[in-house]
């Protein structure tokens, strides 16, 4: 029997603990897609490599120049947030984005391969990085589970492709964090200040996997799941418990709602 996977969060943690620190790093993915300012800023801070894929590097922009106090302002807090790398077929990233960016000093990558996406170019990047450097980086993907269906189903399905690679990855919008939990059993750390009230979880690209659950309003105990069958949603978190437990016999999305005031 293989032993529980441990999964800790310390990107949500305003301070993350220095073990947690410690013990791993991260490497942030921004997407083309709509996401907060303050989320922003905890998960950058919480990365030590980011880079943009294509048109992520619009919201990047777009974003920090919408603070108070006109351009001054803004050109002050976009040099703050300056990523590492903007790659992608550049089909999205403005002429403007792209020249300011350029001009200080960010390399800006062009991938003209019509056969992956962006941000399959992006996480190679991640993984050359991680090769250059003797690095080994955890992802956080910003965006990517909402919007285009189409790119939604990719984000699920690339991720439950790349679940036993050397990276944990994890995507992350202002309405949910989510990732996939290969079959076994996992202990899940919960900050109840930043995760609820809801979740789920999701057999996709599964026939059905057999769950055990603790630590939820209406745990599941050896119940079978699937996209035919039953699905649990709408499910929520406990709050008097610290650790959700998962036992599932296949590849499984576990999803948490962000709480508003959270960040
Ligand atoms: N509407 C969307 N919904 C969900 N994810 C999106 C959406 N648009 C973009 N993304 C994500 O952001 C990445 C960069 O998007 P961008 O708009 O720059 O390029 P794209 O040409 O639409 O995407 P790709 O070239 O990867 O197919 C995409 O690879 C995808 O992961
Ligand atoms: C069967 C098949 N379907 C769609 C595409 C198109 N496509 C997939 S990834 C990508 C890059 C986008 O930046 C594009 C255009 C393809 N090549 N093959």
């Amino acid at each position: 029997m293989a032993r529980p996977v441990a999964w800790s969060l310390p990107f949500f943690e305003p301070s993350p603990s220095s073990s947690d620190a410690a013990d791993r790093q991260y490497a942030l993915i921004v997407l083309n897609q709509p996401f907060s300012l303050p989320l922003l800023r905890r998960l950058w801070n919480a990365c030590s490599w980011r880079c943009c894929a294509d048109g992520g590097g619009n919201r990047l922009y777009d974003l920090l120049g919408d603070v108070l106090g006109g351009e001054r302002d803004a050109a002050d807090q976009r040099n703050l947030y300056l990523p590492n790398l903007i790659k992608g077929d550049l089909d999205s990233l403005r002429d403007d984005v792209r020249e300011y960016y350029a001009c200080r000093g960010v390399p800006v990558v062009h991938d003209p391969d019509q056969y992956s996406t962006d941000l399959m170019k992006c996480i190679h990047a991640v993984e050359e990085k991680d090769a250059r450097e003797g690095t080994q980086s955890d992802l956080i993907l910003l965006g990517g589970l909402s919007g285009r269906l189409d790119q939604t189903v990719h984000t699920l399905s690339l991720l439950h492709k790349l679940r036993k690679g050397r990276m944990r990855i994890f995507a992350v919008t202002d309405d949910n964090l989510a990732w996939v939990l290969d079959e076994g059993t996992h202990h899940i750390s919960i900050n109840h200040d930043v995760f609820g009230p809801t979740c789920g979880l999701l057999p996709v690209g599964v026939a059905s996997t057999i769950l055990t659950t603790t630590g939820l309003r209406w745990n599941l105990t050896g119940a079978e799941s699937s996209f035919g069958g039953l699905i649990s949603t709408s499910n929520h978190l406990v709050p008097e418990e610290k650790v959700v437990t998962v036992t599932t016999s296949k590849p499984i999305w576990w999803t948490m709602e962000l709480r508003p005031a959270g960040l």
